[in-house]
């Protein structure tokens, strides 16, 4: 048999619905090996962040390394980077071991309001990692945040994709999860189109980690070799099942349920 392989890269939450622990169980449920190299560690739980310890930058390292050295994964994925030593470093070793398929989740704010990236921190972003990102997934007050204005519209949303896509990124998804209305809808600019993917809005609390599980199916796919249309096709209908199923556990913003699109597809 033989298996697709993915990395991630990200910080440990505790409460299990984000983080390395939600790309973990989103690349199982997709049939890729999943494999992790920690940045930081987050006490975490549906209520909010309660402590944040990062990492040395050796340890993030020595992690990429030992992966890349015998592992060879057909994707990564980051996730939170924390600080901008982490980011460098981060950047400098998926270049070095010449790792393919990057994908890029801007991890700033939880939702709680804790902050996952120092705020100085996202210069380095932009300038150290973007450009080595071949998919690049924000949400909209992180895609604000990169490009340096509002985004309301719909025109503004294609102007700061094409924006970001200006920092080297290959693609670039703004998820609408912050949008309002009946519709939540993903824009992916691949460099030539503008692709939009709308679901219902599923009118719920239960949310943590959304972004992280989402960034985590298309990088699964990308691992198995589809193109990024296919891959934001599946991950918007793999994060829609989640949702729409999710587990109502914890006594805050739960997460969501990440067998619920292996179950449908089972249930066909
Ligand atoms: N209430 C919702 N109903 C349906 N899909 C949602 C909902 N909220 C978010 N999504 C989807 O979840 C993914 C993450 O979106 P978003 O909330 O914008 O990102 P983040 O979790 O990074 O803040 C996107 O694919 C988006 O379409
Ligand atoms: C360790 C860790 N990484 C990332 C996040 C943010 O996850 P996200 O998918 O954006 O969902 P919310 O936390 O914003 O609900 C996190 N919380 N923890």
């Amino acid at each position: 048999m033989r298996i697709s392989k993915a990395l991630t890269i990200a910080g440990s939450d505790s409460g299990g619905g984000a983080g390395i622990q939600a790309d973990l169980k989103t690349f199982q449920e997709l049939e890729v090996y999943g494999m992790s190299a920690i940045t930081a560690v987050t006490a975490q739980n549906t209520l909010g962040v309660q402590g944040i310890f990062p990492l040395t930058v050796e340890a993030v390292i020595d992690q990429i390394k030992s992966v890349g050295a015998d592992l060879h994964p057909n994707a990564v994925k980051t996730g939170m980077l924390f600080n901008s030593e982490i980011i460098e470093a981060v950047a400098h070793a998926i270049k070095k071991e010449k790792m393919a398929k990057v994908v890029v989740d801007p991890v700033m704010i939880a939702k709680g309001g804790s902050p996952l990236l120092l705020e100085e921190s996202v210069d380095t972003l932009k300038k150290k990692l973007i450009p080595i990102a071949f998919c690049i997934t924000p949400n909209i007050p992180e895609a604000e945040k990169l490009v340096g204005f509002k985004i309301v519209s719909l025109e503004d949303r294609k102007r700061a994709a094409k924006t970001i896509f200006d920092l080297g990124a290959k693609s670039v998804v703004i998820k609408g999860g912050h949008d309002d209305g009946n519709e939540v809808t993903d824009l992916l600019f691949d460099g030539n189109t503008y692709h939009l993917f709308s679901s219902p809005r599923i009118d719920t609390k239960h949310t943590h980690g959304t972004g992280c599980t989402f960034a985590a199916a298309v990088t699964a796919e990308l691992a198995k070799g589809k193109s990024i249309l296919e891959a934001v096709e599946t991950a918007k209908s793999f994060i829609h099942a989640a949702i729409e199923d999710s587990l109502g556990i914890g006594a805050g913003h739960g997460p969501t349920n990440h067998m619920a699109y292996r179950n449908r597809k089972v249930n066909v």
